[in-house]
């Protein structure tokens, strides 16, 4: 089962703390700009294994050397913990 949905309160306070994310709805998305598509690739290798550790996985979107992340929880229908959890997750991997 997945975590309990969380109120926009909480929401925006996770967010501030969460360099770079921004709420679109029901999700959180980061958008990151590489030197180059492999690095983006590269990137998107490195968090592959933490979305798998967590079983939660973004919805990634990448061309050339852009890469968008998408974050909800589709068991629960919107926004949990388990997407801030990750995303705080993926910001160790960036920043
Ligand atoms: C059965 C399995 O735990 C679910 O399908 C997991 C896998 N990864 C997931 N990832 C995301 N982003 N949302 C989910 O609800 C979700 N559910």
């Amino acid at each position: 089962m997945p975590p309990a949905l969380l109120d926009d309160a909480t929401i925006d306070a996770r967010l501030k703390l969460l360099t770079g994310w921004r709420r679109d709805g029901d999700a959180i998305k980061r958008e990151l700009l590489f030197d180059s598509f492999p690095d983006a690739i590269a990137f998107i290798n490195r968090i592959a294994p933490l979305a798998d550790a967590a079983d939660h996985h973004p919805e990634l979107f990448n061309v050339y050397n852009r890469v968008e992340l998408t974050l909800t929880t589709h068991d629960a229908g919107g926004l949990t913990s388990n997407d801030f959890d990750l995303a705080e997750a993926i910001n160790t991997v960036v920043d």
